[in-house]
């Protein structure tokens, strides 16, 4: 460990820097950017591929999407512990990279209406095979950004010194927002690709350009990334730490299990009977991150609503009105507002309205912010089921109109104008029509309809489904209630996180930390399926209610819980243990630290050596 540091120290010291910050972390922003572009702008159009290219019903759609979400927030756990143990983050994140991207190419071929239309009417004749290639497609893209999720943010950790802390607060912000940029981007961007038309025999709603497009950014990403190989400071894996704190608590339950009988005197912590076999530090360090884990038992409710985002909103998105007059917004399209809340949202709070709080005198510590940030998703929710409630009254009655008598009624909901051509031979007429943002109609041709006249007067429709009336300006204060619960939960849980881990096991709370966002993804699918309510309403209603209770509990938790500060804790036990074998110890350690830097010398002027015969 001691060599590593030093290699480490050695390392950045010659490594090229601009501004204070090393060269090498622009290529890992830059790459996370790609990332996040490549991943939110498959996701967001994910939902109404399902529904309306497999044509599945908006459950099964919901179900596989949150089913999808949560695989890619179980496998950082395989990502870190086959970093840690073996890969080591660098080949992990190429490799998983590779798997990732060779997803989003299955996607997008899944998503080629023509390769199964066999008899040319713009539909699959085999959904089996664009089904199953999604789904595989899907695998691997939750295997590659799982893993290499709490990989990437730690490797760029990996490459700043001790003495560069401020810029390494820094990165995080940064990689906060790239993360966001990128979010941003790709749900702009793959909506309106998704809304074109292509097609070889036929055209129909573009998804492979919507799914390509991401798999072109993760094949850049891969490339930015290996680009900046050489500069990066590779860590060598740490042995598999996870596999140690297991062994460690599995060999203390047992332990406590054999001495159950009364004549055995109780310890203060059941971790304590761990001491028998495991190094007293370790057992500081693993009932640290427990206590850290206890805390995070709720949390995975904020995430059962926040992902709705995706699933639920966006559905309901698409009964409602996008004309927003200049431009007319297309249902998943309305994820961005996310992004665009969090782009401002973050540096307000960080620079106006925390401090404003301190200066009030008041101790708004991260735990309260984040049963906060509770508070204000559960809010959102409550939003969601009144706008919910006001597209229900809006649709209530399905009538059949007179297309002209409908216009007379309803002028403001004219958004789409339609030029119909019928054709017979050598004749033709044309025929225009306006229509309301998703609205359906049928339209009847007279048999005595003489082609070449005027058919516009002739030709009359019905109205088979009404135009969407409610706006999806209505959805505007739920999304910023989520992310301004967003801000408050998700950004300081993950600076909580960090804070509160010991050194060696950070990346093992941030996969503990991604592994609420997975439970809170499976909840949706339990509590949609078991609770199957007939309105939709009543489902964010229940949704809602559930957060207010887990947001009452984690409030007490909180209350009980006492900050620490881990480097401080480790160390003292790692002084206590200096103090047990003082002298000799001490002389064995310098003399291994001389060593090393001669050796670490003698390499370096190697390394000028080599350099200038080369030159
Ligand atoms: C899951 C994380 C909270 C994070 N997501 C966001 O920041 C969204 C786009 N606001 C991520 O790492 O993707």
């Amino acid at each position: 460990q001691l060599k590593d540091r030093l290699y480490k120290c050695h390392f950045i010291k010659q490594s090229k820097e601009v501004c204070g910050y090393p060269l090498s972390i622009f290529f890992i922003v830059v790459n996370e950017f790609c990332e996040r572009f490549s991943y939110y702008g498959m996701r967001a159009v994910l939902v109404l591929y399902f529904k309306y290219f497999l044509r599945w019903d908006d459950d099964l759609a919901t179900s596989i999407y949150h089913t999808f979400v949560a695989l890619c927030y179980l496998t950082p756990i395989l990502g870190a512990i086959v970093a840690d143990s073996w890969l080591g983050k660098f080949k992990t994140i190429i490799y998983l990279s590779i798997v990732y991207a060779i997803g989003q190419v299955a996607m997008a071929v899944s998503a080629i209406h023509d390769i199964t239309d066999t008899d040319r009417d713009g539909t699959p004749n085999n959904m089996t095979f664009h089904v199953v290639l999604s789904m595989v497609g899907l695998f691997l893209i939750a295997l590659g950004t799982g893993g290499i999720k709490p990989c990437v943010a730690a490797f760029g950790g990996d490459q700043f010194g001790d003495h560069q802390e401020r810029q390494r607060r820094t990165f995080f912000s940064v990689f906060y927002l790239c993360i966001n940029g990128g979010s941003l981007l790709s749900t702009i961007i793959t909506p309106i690709l998704r809304a074109q038309n292509c097609g070889i025999y036929s055209k129909q709603k573009c998804y492979s350009l919507a799914f390509g497009v991401p798999a072109a950014l993760m094949v850049v990403a891969l490339v930015v990334f290996i680009v900046g190989s050489g500069m990066y400071y590779k860590a060598k894996p740490e042995g598999n730490i996870m596999g140690d704190v297991c062994k460690c608590i599995g060999f203390a339950i047992s332990n406590r299990y054999k001495h159950r009988s009364k004549q055995y005197p109780s310890r203060e912590h059941w971790m304590d009977w761990a001491e028998d076999k495991y190094d007293k530090l370790l057992i500081a360090q693993i009932k640290m991150v427990l206590k850290v884990l206890f805390l995070y038992i709720p949390l995975p409710m904020f995430w059962t609503l926040f992902d709705q985002k995706g699933s639920r909103w966006t559905l309901q998105a698409t009964t409602m009105d996008g004309n927003f007059g200049a431009i007319v917004i297309q249902p998943d399209q309305m994820q961005t507002v996310n992004p665009i809340l969090i782009l401002t949202l973050v540096p307000i709070m960080d620079s106006v309205i925390y401090p404003l709080i301190k200066k009030c005198g008041l101790n708004f510590t991260p735990l309260k912010r984040m049963t906060v940030g509770m508070f204000l998703a559960a809010l959102a929710f409550v939003c969601a089921a009144v706008v919910q409630i006001e597209i229900d009254v809006s649709r209530k009655h399905l009538t059949y109109f007179n297309l002209t008598q409908f216009l007379k009624i309803f002028p403001f909901l004219i958004i789409i104008r339609a030029t119909f051509f019928l054709q017979s031979g050598q004749l033709s007429c044309a025929f225009s029509r306006d229509f309301g943002f998703g609205s359906s109609y049928t339209f009847f041709i007279p048999s005595t309809l003489s082609l070449g006249s005027n058919c516009q007067e002739s030709i009359t429709g019905a109205e088979d489904i009404k135009p969407n009336s409610v706006h999806m300006a209505l959805q505007v204060p739920q999304y910023f209630f989520i992310t301004a619960g967003e801000v408050m939960f998700s950004v300081t849980g993950l600076e909580f996180s960090y804070s509160q881990a010991p050194s060696n096991m950070k990346a093992v709370l941030q996969a503990g930390w991604l592994l609420t966002v997975a439970i809170g993804n499976f909840i949706v699918l339990i509590v949609a399926e078991v609770a199957k309510l007939p309105k939709q309403w009543t489902e964010y209603v229940l949704f809602a209610s559930l957060l207010l209770c887990v947001c009452i509990i984690f409030s007490i938790m909180a209350y009980f819980y006492t900050y620490i500060d881990p480097t401080e804790i480790e160390a003292k036990f790692r002084r206590n243990v200096g103090d047990d074998d003082d002298d000799k110890n001490d002389k064995q350690r310098k003399l291994e630290m001389e060593m090393m830097k001669r050796d670490l010398d003698r390499s370096d002027d190697e390394h000028y050596k080599g350099k200038q015969t080369k030159m």
